[in-house]
């Protein structure tokens, strides 16, 4: 018989199993976002776009609690992808 802690561990393998392969798809659209801002000069920030996929993401989850965690998650995910559009950039840029 599986314990609670053993129990919750799987569901979670599962969640970051799924996840890194949303990761994997989400990163590849960054990079195709990151050739059309480096062919067109525009800055890798958009505040207001950032602000409507956070709000609209917001909207689905029912729970409020878990507001503030969500958006600490998220901007993770912001930032890795800035990071990663800033690295093309500059690779492309050498
Ligand atoms: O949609 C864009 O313009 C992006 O650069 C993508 C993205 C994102 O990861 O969702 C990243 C940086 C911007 O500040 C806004 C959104």
């Amino acid at each position: 018989m599986k314990n609670k802690l053993e129990e919750a561990r799987e569901i979670i393998n599962e969640v970051d199993n799924e996840m890194i392969y949303l990761f994997i798809k989400r990163m590849a659209a960054i990079s195709m976002v990151a050739e059309y801002k480096m062919e067109n000069d525009i800055p890798v920030l958009d505040s207001i776009r950032e602000d409507t996929i956070k709000s609209r993401n917001l909207e689905t989850l029912s729970n409020k609690q878990l507001e503030k965690y969500y958006l600490t998650f998220f901007e993770g995910v912001l930032n890795a992808s800035k990071e990663y559009q800033k690295d093309l950039i500059n690779k492309n840029n050498k």
